[in-house]
């Protein structure tokens, strides 16, 4: 599902009008009709809705006059212009509403805000172009404090509608109507947080399905990019992963769990102590003394390399295999920091799966910094590391140095658990084994890893669930996600 930022939102309204000659004003009475009707169906005998001076307080006008018309006893506007001062569809929306006899009062800082059963934020969108500050922040914090439920017109006011950060302060909303497209600063973490549920309203603007816009990733469309399993496939069209396993060899396992679990036909393991006890199905290769062999043999013949997962202290010989490897690679863990895009001539493509402090090391930014700007983080990364970079976490986010940007939806508390990390990086290298297009195995994994992680959650508690459980639900993610008709 696309997901725009406010620059190609602007772009999408002025084509609307200049080229299709759709009015501003038609676009602004189907949007405020569409918030009304989001409010409407909580039947609400009391409703305040906040406008600001521009054209997301338009809607708010229209969404009032709406609600009126729709039966709400008690409809006021509190406005943060004299509806005199407003311009262009926003004055001519205020106009009508008070025509058809909608009460407002200008907001006055400091004055005690109306009890409501819903408060409706029409005071900032897409044109928010600063931070939150003074008696505006006080209203928003104010409406936050009082508001037993608020619904947002586009972004919560205060989040910028682009990257999900929040802008001084927000508006904590429990619904979200964005108008034509999701906008992508609703569904990365923090904003997400903040918008709640989001709903996309139809307001006759047509979004093409176009490349530069970010994805969220939905089932259809994992569906769609699953390798298809056809009567003739045999173990060998669906790649081997090879694995490094490290001081902690239970992390290879798991990452080698994932990787057959998400339908790599072999995992392979380079072992350099003794040989392990691990699943009949995987098979071992020495890597000791005896056997001159190095890592990059006895990996040599895989499709797919998962690199990091356990490694400990175990990396110094290593890393010409992090950096040279001809074979696709995820980089996980104590592999991170060994990747050098500038060493890795010849190297096959990488996908680095950092959580946010293993990025803030990778950067050089504070955690904080990370986490407040997790959009700009990912794509920070993935260009200065030539790969495409998994930003984990709540909302995971893939990005591609070419600008691809995808978010994932699925995924819960269950995850916060120690191999989870593994496991992922274990069904991003099984689907790359698969031959799918890196940017491609890295969302489709996030996206069965996370699907399998509240699927566990589910059974056995969000608490009770290990990373080995995890593994166990990825037949039914997979399950569920093939049920799809594949789509977008
Ligand atoms: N054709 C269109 O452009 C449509 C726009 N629509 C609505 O219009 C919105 C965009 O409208 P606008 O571009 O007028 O912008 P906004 O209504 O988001 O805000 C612009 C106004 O807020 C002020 N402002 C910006 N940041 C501020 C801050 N931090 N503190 C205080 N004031 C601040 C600006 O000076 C300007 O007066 C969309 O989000 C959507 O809700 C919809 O009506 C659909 C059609
Ligand atoms: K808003």
């Amino acid at each position: 599902m696309v997901l725009v930022t406010s620059e190609q939102m602007q772009a999408l309204d002025r084509r609307a009008m200049e080229v299709q000659r759709i009015p501003g004003l038609v676009l602004m009475e189907l949007a405020g009709k569409a918030v009304a009707e989001v409010v409407w169906a909580r039947r609400p005998r009391r409703v305040v809705v906040l406008c600001g001076k521009g054209n997301n307080g338009g809607d708010g006008w229209v969404a009032a006059r709406w609600l009126a018309h729709l039966g709400v006893p008690q409809v006021r506007v509190l406005t943060l212009a004299d509806p005199a001062d407003l311009r262009g569809d926003a004055a001519q929306a205020a106009r009508i509403a008070m025509a058809s006899g909608i009460a407002y009062e200008v907001w006055q800082p400091g004055v005690r805000l109306p009890d409501a059963d819903v408060y409706v934020d029409g005071l900032l969108g897409t044109g928010a172009s600063r931070p939150l500050a003074g008696d505006l922040a006080a209203l928003v914090e104010a409406v936050n404090a009082c508001s037993p439920w608020t619904v947002a017109i586009d972004v919560p006011s205060g989040i910028d509608a682009s990257t999900g950060e929040v802008r001084g302060t927000a508006v904590r909303a429990q619904v979200t109507v964005c108008m034509a497209a999701q906008k992508l600063g609703t569904a990365v973490w923090p904003g997400c947080e903040y918008a709640g549920e989001v709903r996309v309203a139809d307001i006759g603007i047509s979004v093409p399905d176009a490349p530069e816009y970010a994805r969220l990733t939905t089932p259809a469309w994992v569906a769609r990019v699953l390798p298809p399993r056809t009567p003739a496939s045999h173990k060998g069209t669906f790649g081997k992963v090879g694995i490094a396993v490290g001081e902690m060899a239970g992390a290879a396992l798991l990452a080698g769990t994932g990787a057959a679990r998400s339908g790599a036909g072999y995992v392979v393991l380079g072992v350099p102590g003794e040989r392990l006890v691990a699943p009949y199905e995987f098979i071992q290769r020495p890597l000791c003394a005896d056997h001159p062999h190095t890592l990059a043999d006895v990996l040599a013949d895989c499709q797919a390399l998962v690199l990091g997962p356990g490694w400990g202290r175990r990396t110094a010989d290593w890393a010409v295999v992090v950096n040279r490897a001809p074979q696709p690679a995820v980089i996980d863990a104590d592999a991170l920091p060994l990747w050098q895009p500038a060493a890795g001539a010849g190297a096959g493509p990488r996908v680095l799966t950092p959580h946010p402090k293993e990025c803030a090391r990778l950067l050089g930014w504070p955690m904080a910094d990370v986490q407040a700007r997790r959009l700009a983080a990912a794509q920070t990364l993935a260009r200065a590391a030539q790969a495409v970079v998994v930003l984990k976490g709540y909302r995971t986010i893939v990005a591609a140095p070419d600008g691809r940007i995808r978010v994932n939806p699925t995924g819960d508390a269950s995850l916060a658990t120690a191999g989870s990390g593994d496991v992922l990086a274990g069904v991003i290298g099984g689907l790359l084994a698969q031959g799918l297009d890196p940017f491609d195995a890295a969302a489709a994994g996030v996206y069965l890893h996370g699907l399998a992680g509240e699927l566990a959650g589910r059974r056995l508690t969000m608490a009770a669930t290990m990373a080995s459980d995890v593994v166990q639900h990825l037949p039914q993610a997979i399950a569920a996600v093939c049920q799809q008709p594949p789509g977008e």
